[in-house]
């Protein structure tokens, strides 16, 4: 199989047929680094989390997935973290919904008392929760550029009024249902990001992984505290270890992270097991 694009933590290859092959691999990202060391089975466990919510988000949209059946000439290893997809037109607009003010979300905030361009109460802080989730879609950066916050009017330039309205309506919808369900099991979904792509029925559809920890901020519910920078449910053992003394990281100085030690790599795979086992109800094998 021909491939196509290398992201942090996952590869998308070219199928003899012209589906696509979406590979999710072990690792996790921190500060921008991908970190050299992997978290068993992370790959597996948020292919089938994501499976999950396509199946529960089937009435919202169709959505991209062919089977999970290895083809032909891929590697075991990846079984049980590959999607054969349908390969769609996709939308040229990352299609972000937020719950919650934190990040980018907070600096545009900050300096514009909106987020790309949508009005939003005065004294909010990091980590407060919206009056209503919002639509705050993005561009689709070259590699190692980052994300420039678009504001809807730019949304419509790009792909037309009707489309525009259908990208906020679907992204939103797709946000609701997860923050809801996710929050009825202790975890907040501050915000995601989905991409929809044209099916050749010129339908959209729902594309990529969809409400994993890698398209989301999950944070822990019970630790929810607005005026500071929130844990991350899956990557605060990460985080705070990298920036330990124990660590001995020079990040100022832009070095890669050290490798992870065995026990925060045990932990943070036992915390994605727990929201893949929170969140659907069933035990991850
Ligand atoms: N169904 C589709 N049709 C056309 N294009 C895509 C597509 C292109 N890029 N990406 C993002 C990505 C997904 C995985 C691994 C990566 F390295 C990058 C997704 C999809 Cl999912």
């Amino acid at each position: 199989m021909k491939h196509l694009h290398s992201g942090k933590v996952r590869d998308l290859y070219e199928l003899p047929g012209g589906e696509l092959l979406m590979v999710a691999r072990d690792t996790v990202s921190a500060y921008d680094f991908v970190l050299d060391t992997l978290i068993p089975d992370k790959g597996r466990i948020l292919t089938q989390l994501s499976l999950w919510w396509f199946e529960q988000l089937a009435d919202v949209l169709p959505n991209h997935v062919i089977t999970t059946e290895l083809p032909e000439g891929a590697p075991a290893e990846w079984a049980g973290r590959a999607v054969v997809v349908r390969r769609l037109d996709m939308v040229p607009v990352e299609c972000v919904a937020r719950g919650y003010l934190t990040g980018s979300g907070l600096k545009d905030y900050a300096s514009t008392g909106a987020v790309c361009g949508v009005p939003l109460p005065e004294g909010l802080v990091d980590g407060s929760r919206l009056p209503e989730p919002i639509f705050t879609p993005t561009t689709k950066a070259a590699v190692g550029d980052h994300d420039e916050p678009m504001t809807f009017a730019e949304v419509r330039a790009t792909v037309g009024d009707d489309v525009a309205e259908r990208l906020r309506g679907l992204t939103v919808e797709v946000y609701r249902r997860g923050a809801e369900l996710a929050a009825e099991r202790g975890i907040i979904v501050a915000d995601t990001k989905i991409e929809l792509g044209w099916s050749p029925e010129g339908g959209l559809v729902l594309a990529d992984e969809v409400l994993t920890p890698d398209s989301s901020r999950f944070w822990p519910a019970d630790r929810w505290t607005p005026g500071r920078s929130q844990p991350s449910f899956d990557k605060q053992f990460v985080r705070d270890w990298l920036v330990s003394p124990e660590a001995g990281w020079d990040r100022a100085a832009g070095d890669p992270p050290p490798p992870l030690p065995p026990e925060i790599v045990d932990r943070t795979r036992a915390k994605y097991v727990e929201a893949y086992e929170r969140l659907t109800g069933r035990a991850f094998v």
